[in-house]
């Protein structure tokens, strides 16, 4: 299986972002995180955006950023939590990405998704083990699609990854080169 980049979605607070950064640095890789990138295009946080552009923008933006890095060579990106995994977006990230979906039990997202209250704006932070329950099920129908799944419950980071290193080899994916440019834009 040829690909060109590796590409990181599941629920808030299974690690995306965490495990993402450190996936690029142990490859040697560009990282991209497309909450990040938001962050960086609008000049506000992703809840402060999400509160003054509402939802519509909000995914827009996403597809937007996906359709910018979605061809990347050699990059790990990281999407945001609810990304709209549909049949238009998986096809447009399998087509040159290995898809690793990043799970955790519940305990173990409420502790990490509470750790910066107010950061994630549809998070009910009020009614968190209900929420969380709620979106593990609608992640349970991505699964599927997924080139693999990883369980980030327990572990420490770099366990994590070679693991995810481990199954990129056992299902022998070749990744093709980024001609190596001057300065990096990312
Ligand atoms: N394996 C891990 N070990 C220790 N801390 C972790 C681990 N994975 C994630 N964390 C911590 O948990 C919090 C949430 O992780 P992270 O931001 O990577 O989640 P995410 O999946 O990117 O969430 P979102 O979808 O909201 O972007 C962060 O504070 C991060 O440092
Ligand atoms: O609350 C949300 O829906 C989100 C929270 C952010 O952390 C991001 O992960 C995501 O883009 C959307
Ligand atoms: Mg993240």
């Amino acid at each position: 299986m040829m690909k060109r980049n590796i590409v990181l979605v599941g629920m808030m607070g299974s690690g995306k972002s965490h495990i993402g950064r450190k996936l690029a640095q142990r490859l040697g890789w560009q990282f991209v995180d497309t909450d990040r990138r938001i962050e960086r295009a609008v000049g506000m946080t992703i809840a402060e955006f999400y509160a003054s552009a509402g939802e519509k923008v909000f995914r827009e933006r996403e597809i937007n950023v996906l359709q910018q890095v979605s061809r990347y060579h050699e990059a790990v990106i990281s999407f945001g939590g609810n990304f709209p995994m549909n049949v238009g977006t998986y096809r447009i990230l399998h087509r040159h990405g290995f898809i690793v979906a990043l799970l955790s039990e519940p305990f173990r997202v409420e502790e990490r998704v509470s750790r910066h209250i107010g950061k994630r704006p549809t998070v009910d932070y009020e009614n968190l083990h209900d929420f969380v329950h709620t979106m593990m099920k609608q992640w349970e129908e991505v699964y599927p699609y997924c080139d693999c799944v990883i369980d980030t419950t327990r572990g420490g980071a770099s366990q994590i990854v070679e693991s995810i290193v481990h199954k990129i080899n056992e299902r022998h994916v070749q990744f093709i080169a980024r001609e190596k440019k001057e300065k990096d834009v990312k």
